[in-house]
């Protein structure tokens, strides 16, 4: 039987490690389980690493961009353009990614799989695969070929590929796209069979008015489409962005190549949600950074019972809110790997 290369088993987990370092957490100078959340986390990030002592110093972040043919609709307040003009800034070292990755000493690849008005020349550092001048709009057929969805998935896994030759210990990926809340919260009301009035908002900020467009745009789409929701990969080409099935390939990669994700945003976490429905045991690879402001990306969550780290009202995307919770990764990593035991500081541990 042939399979997709999507369906290919997960890497598994490293129980040998996972003990090693749930024996070293009970060990540390704390009071049992006072480091609350930030132990299980350290404690997953051993078996996905295979080791006792894990680390997330090293950092691929890959912004994958993509236009939306729905944009036509009025979904967004901005213009098309700005999906490549965001890409130049990106590559310039001007947008909140290009800081935090700075900060991070991460390194930012940028992928642009096909916007509407492709700049020329392409700015240096960024990798045109151009699929096609954006997605078709959802509202006409489906957004993309089988063709095109297949090379997304693939660009995302290749993403993937240079980042674990690379030697990352952590691959985050982030998205830019005018118009994709609009696609993902039509995913996502596919895949989680809820209306669009539960998952559809602002986005980067339209008005009731918009909102109200917006959700009558997805609920269309969803008469359309809505047919195909039990099958993950066609509601991906009716309904999807090449960004979007880029981020899904790279999330399945990681899982296979044994490289531990931290999903960003709602967008994110659509795609986060597409490749769990495609491969159910890359879901052990996935880490959930933040739950944003977009009112989908709740639901989304809880669907995937993920637990993200922080809930600072973002919606900005570009895999900014992943960016900003590797520090914590990395303290909850430090304490884990350099406290001392109660045996080496001579602290009394508690009695039986
Ligand atoms: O990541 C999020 O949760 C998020 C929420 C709202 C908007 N965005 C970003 O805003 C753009 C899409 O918004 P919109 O209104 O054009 O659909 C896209 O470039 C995303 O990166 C991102
Ligand atoms: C300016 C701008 C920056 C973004 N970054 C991610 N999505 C974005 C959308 C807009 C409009």
């Amino acid at each position: 039987m042939n399979h997709d290369w999507w369906q290919v088993a997960a890497r598994p987990l490293d129980e040998a490690a996972r003990t090693l370092a749930a024996i070293r957490q009970q060990q540390l100078t704390k009071p049992r389980g006072s480091l609350g959340r930030l132990e299980q986390l350290t404690i997953h990030l051993a078996a996905l690493q295979g080791c006792e002592r894990p680390a997330v110093e090293r950092l691929w972040i890959a912004i994958f961009a993509g236009d939306h043919g729905v944009a036509e609709e009025g979904v967004s307040p901005y213009p098309q353009a700005v999906t490549g003009q965001m890409l130049r800034n990106f590559a310039a070292g001007g947008a909140a990614i290009s800081v935090l990755a700075r900060q991070l000493g991460a390194e930012l690849e940028l992928l642009d799989l096909g916007t509407a008005e492709p700049l020329e020349p392409p700015p240096a550092g960024v990798r045109r695969l151009q699929l096609g001048r954006g997605t078709a709009n959802f509202l006409r057929g489906p957004a993309m070929s089988a063709q095109q969805g297949r090379d997304a998935l693939e660009a995302g896994r290749d993403s993937v590929r240079r980042a674990r030759a690379a030697g990352a210990q952590l691959y985050i990926g982030g998205e830019m796209g005018i118009a994709n809340t609009s696609s993902a919260s039509a995913l996502a009301c596919a895949l989680l069979e809820r209306p669009a009035t539960a998952l559809v908002g602002p986005g980067t900020g339209l008005d009731a008015v918009g909102v109200a467009r917006k959700i009558a745009v997805v609920e269309r789409a969803l008469v359309l489409h809505g047919a195909h929701a039990g099958e993950p990969l066609e509601i991906l080409l009716r309904l999807g962005g090449f960004e979007i099935a880029a981020l899904t390939g790279a999330y399945l990669a990681c899982a296979q190549e044994g490289l531990p994700a931290l999903v960003d945003g709602f967008i994110c976490s659509v795609a986060a949600l597409l490749a769990v429905r495609l491969n159910p045991a890359c879901r052990d690879w996935l880490l959930f950074a933040h739950c944003g402001a977009e009112p989908g990306h709740r639901r989304v969550l809880e669907a995937l019972a993920a637990e993200p780290l922080l809930e600072l009202g973002l919606r900005l995307g570009e895999g900014s809110g992943a960016a900003l919770a590797v520090p914590l990764l990395q303290l909850a990593c430090r304490l884990h790997g350099e406290m001392a035991t109660f045996a080496e500081a001579a602290v009394a541990d508690a009695g039986r």
